[in-house]
């Protein structure tokens, strides 16, 4: 692997006596869409989390564009380009979808746009937006108010609300949850579209899309990488079928 977009040595957590990251270590390629997968309560979430800043570790540490951030809060993070998608995203219902990520770009620009006249740098965000907006697929609903999409649209919308803070790596915690069929095909289309752009690390239940997605699969159980590697490697382990017993993706 050429150097890693992301590197996390040796993550432990702990809640109480429940042990819920394990002495977890893992490289995230520069060019790869990472998938994690694993049982309810594997521990999926916190390690998002751990990656991100929103919890601490009790001990090991996370490499991010070649810099130790172990220590960094989550919006320096964030600021490094580490983004997470979904879950924390707050769309505000009454703005239209285009507002909403217009909002995005320029809470993330801060003062960058200073320099600009009010009208050219409302011009320069909504630029941005749109184009986001047409990376996830919903350019066509720009102009209608966020709270009339329906569930899959939301997610792009959030997706798009991401893509606006020049993500160096994208983390996406569930994309699919609760979507049907249909929304689930449309969001993996966009997803593959954008894991040529972009690093990505997605936490996801929907087998057939992660494996329709992933370069690499990492397995955790119990808060333990039982297995990483190919989708091919990891759908061949003993281990991982042993976890899967009865998913028809392992079968
Ligand atoms: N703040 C907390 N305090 C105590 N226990 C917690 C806390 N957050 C998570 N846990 C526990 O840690 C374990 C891992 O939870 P986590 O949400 O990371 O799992 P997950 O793999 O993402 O699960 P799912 O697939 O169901 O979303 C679970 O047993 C959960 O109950």
């Amino acid at each position: 692997m050429s150097s890693p977009i992301l590197s996390l040595k040796g993550l432990r957590k702990a809640f109480g006596a429940l042990v819920v990251t394990d002495d977890v270590t893992l490289d995230i390629g520069a060019n790869e869409l990472h998938a994690i997968i694993g049982p309810n309560g594997a521990g999926k979430t916190t390690l998002i989390g751990e990656i991100t800043g929103e919890l601490s570790l009790d001990a090991g540490s996370v490499t991010f564009a070649g810099e130790d951030i172990t220590r960094l809060p989550i919006h320096a993070r964030a600021l490094k380009g580490l983004t997470r998608s979904f879950q924390i995203t707050q769309v505000l219902p009454g703005f239209s979808v285009l507002d909403n990520v217009a909002t995005a770009a320029q809470a993330h620009a801060g003062s960058s746009f200073r320099f600009f006249g009010r009208v050219s740098a409302e011009r320069a965000l909504n630029d941005q937006a749109m184009a986001a907006l047409e990376q996830v697929g919903i350019g066509a609903r720009a102009g209608a108010p966020a709270a009339s999409l329906s569930h899959g649209e939301k997610r792009q919308l959030e997706l798009a609300m991401a893509l606006v803070s020049r993500p160096k790596l994208l983390l996406l915690d569930e994309p699919m949850a609760g979507m049907g069929r249909e929304e689930t095909e449309r969001m993996v289309e966009v997803l593959l579209a954008l894991k040529a752009r972009y690093p990505i690390v997605l936490v996801e239940h929907d087998m057939h899309a992660v494996f329709r997605l992933a370069d690499r699969i990492s397995v955790l159980v119990y808060g333990r990488l039982i297995a990483s590697g190919t989708p091919e490697t990891v759908r061949a382990d003993p281990a991982v079928r042993e976890a899967y017993l009865g998913e028809e993706e392992f079968a």
